[in-house]
This record gives C-alpha cells, structure tokens and sequence, in this order.
C-alpha cells in the first residue's frame, strides 16, 4: 500500500496497446455508461480550466470502473497551436489508483493512450453507422489523430481510397508520404469530401471546416475535433440534417459547439446503440460527435498497466 508508483513512459504504453484488445472493452464500457440503470460505471463530465495566459485548456477526467475496479483519472492539456510550432496539441497523463486504499499505483503518459482509444471509438462508431458498402474514406486534418484514426480504419476497413485534406498542403503530402498505403492528397476540402462515404475530421479549428452541402447523403461524420462549447468543426446544415450520436449526452450538452451552437438534437448515445436500445440509422447521414470519456482512458490505462505487470 505505501509502495512508490510506477511511471510508465510514452514507449512503454504504446507498445502493449493494441486495438484488437481495446475495441471490445472500448465497447463493454461505452454499453455499461449509457445504461441508466447501472452505477458501474462512474464517470463525470469533464471539467475544464482555461490556461488563459497561453490560450491552452487543462481537462481533469476521472471515472470509476466497478466491475473492473479501476479507479482512473487522466489530465490533458489541450491547445489550439499554429502548426509551425511544432508542438502537441494535445498532452496527456494518466493516473491509476488502488480503489481500496486510494493510492496512486501508476503515472502513465496518456499520449498514446488517448491517440488510440479516440480513433478505436471513432472506428465503433463506423462499424455501427457508415453506409453497408463504403468504399471511401475522407480525412480532414492531418496531426495526430489522423494518424490514429488512418491506422485503426485501414486496419478494420477495407477502402478503395483514401483521401486527405489539411488546412496547409504540405502537412497532408507529409501525412500521405508517412502512412504505409496509397492516400491521395487535396487541397480542397470540398472536393476531398465529394462523394466520400465516412468523413472524419480531426483538425484543431474552432471555425467549421466540414459543410452539410458537401456531403453525400447516407455518409457517417466521425467528428472528433471542436471540444468546447463555442468551438465548431461542423455547420449548422449538417448539424441540422444528420442523425446525431454522441459518446456522453452530458459532456455534449456541455462542451460541444457543434451540438449547442447548432441546436441539434442528439438522438443517441453510441452505447445506446451497442445496447441495442437506439437504432443505428446507416441508411441516413449520420454524425458521431465524439468528446472524450475517463472511461475510454481507465480500460485503456488497465488494459496497459495489466500487461506491463505480466510481462515483469
Ligand atoms: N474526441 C476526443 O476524444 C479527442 C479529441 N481530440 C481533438 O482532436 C483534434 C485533433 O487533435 P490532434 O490530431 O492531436 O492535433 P494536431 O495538432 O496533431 O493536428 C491538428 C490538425 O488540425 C489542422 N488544423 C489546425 N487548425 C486548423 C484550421 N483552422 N482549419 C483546418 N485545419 C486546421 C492542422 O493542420 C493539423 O493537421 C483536436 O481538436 C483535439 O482537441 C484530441 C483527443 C481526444
Ligand atoms: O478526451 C480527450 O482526451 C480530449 N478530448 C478533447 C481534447 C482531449
């Protein structure tokens, strides 16, 4: 009980997580959160302090497995950077706690953590709403979380194409030159839409980049930029005629522009559709406005922690 945390270093946390692994508790956890008639799950929305002197956000997400008994807090900073810089948008550390005693059992680096269990929720809600036959995927940003997010939907996917926009052409010929397949780069985003059957935008703006007039009827938005409530990655025409689901109704209600500013109704939870008790509508457009939930963090930073120990 009074023993010294561990530290897990970024290396050693990518290295054991793999999607095969965290898509099926990804989804366990997703189902449990949205029954309302469970207190297994124990997750409040995130609350999120300004860094005003450096235009930056610290998120504070704690959530409480019971079945599991994790008890998880992940602390992220997150920044809207002007791409020259060179630096994360995102930095993330993860905290696991010994639910008996409350002590901390280990200090983890959330980066890839939180890289992988955004895109492998992102891919959850593909395999549950993108059209039956969906030969192209469009990807609007190209930082880290398009990395992510090419990796796992190429993985579990097979498209014919696969195409990117950034808001810069070089850091979309940089992302094309540094994936293993054939990606074809636009300088348009209007036109790397047109036609795409599942679009996922992964840019820091805070200023739509995706409009409902481009979009094909029937196609799944997997939109996982624009987490506070006066940022926007969508306009109000696709927020107006798209079926919207979300991670966590309270988190959006919160922190999503595009839900509050737009006015949208959400129509289901993800985990409501894994229950089975809201219908996946993939014969119509469909968003998936994805926030990011402790939970996602707690069964990825378990799933680590467990085969950290195992192979000591
Ligand atoms: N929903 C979730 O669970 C999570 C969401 N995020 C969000 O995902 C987004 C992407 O994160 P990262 O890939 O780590 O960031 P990043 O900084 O690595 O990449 C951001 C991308 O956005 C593009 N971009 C920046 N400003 C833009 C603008 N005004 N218009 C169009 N594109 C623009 C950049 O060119 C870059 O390609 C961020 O908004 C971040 O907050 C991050 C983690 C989890
Ligand atoms: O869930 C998460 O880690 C984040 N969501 C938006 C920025 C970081």
């Amino acid at each position: 009980m009074t023993e010294q945390p561990v530290f897990l270093s970024n290396d050693v946390v990518a290295r054991p997580l793999s999607y095969d692994d965290l898509i099926p508790r990804l989804e366990e956890v997703l189902g449990k959160f949205s029954r309302s008639d469970s207190s297994d799950v124990v997750q409040p929305v995130r609350s999120v302090i300004p860094i005003k002197n450096h235009s930056g956000f610290l998120g504070m997400m704690p959530a409480y497995i019971a079945h599991e008994d994790t008890l998880c807090m992940k602390m992220v900073a997150f920044y809207r950077r002007e791409e020259n810089l060179n630096l994360p948008s995102t930095q993330a550390t993860v905290l696991l706690f010994n639910p008996e005693y409350g002590n901390v059992t280990v200090v983890m680096d959330g980066t890839d953590i939180t890289h992988k269990r955004t895109a492998a929720v992102s891919a959850i809600s593909a395999k549950l709403l993108m059209p039956a036959q969906s030969d192209v995927l469009c990807i609007l940003g190209c930082g880290h979380q398009a990395f992510s997010h090419y990796e796992i939907f190429t993985q579990l996917f097979s498209f014919k194409e696969v195409r990117v926009w950034s808001r810069r052409l070089e850091t979309a010929e940089r992302f094309a030159a540094g994936v293993p397949g054939p990606v074809k780069v636009f300088s348009s985003a209007k036109e790397a839409v047109h036609g795409a059957d599942i679009i996922v935008t992964v840019t820091t703006s805070s200023e739509p980049v995706l409009f409902g007039e481009w979009v094909k009827p029937g196609a799944h938005v997997a939109a996982v930029g624009a987490c506070r409530p006066d940022w926007r990655e969508l306009d109000d025409v696709l927020m107006r005629d798209a079926v919207i689901y979300v991670d966590s109704r309270d988190g959006a209600a919160v922190e999503s522009g595009d839900i509050i500013l737009s006015g949208a109704d959400v129509f289901a939870e993800l985990g409501e559709v894994l229950n089975g008790t809201r219908p996946a509508l993939r014969n119509k457009t469909t968003v998936f406005k994805s926030l990011g939930m402790g939970i996602q963090d707690a069964v990825a930073a378990k799933l680590v922690f467990d085969k950290w120990k195992s192979s000591q």
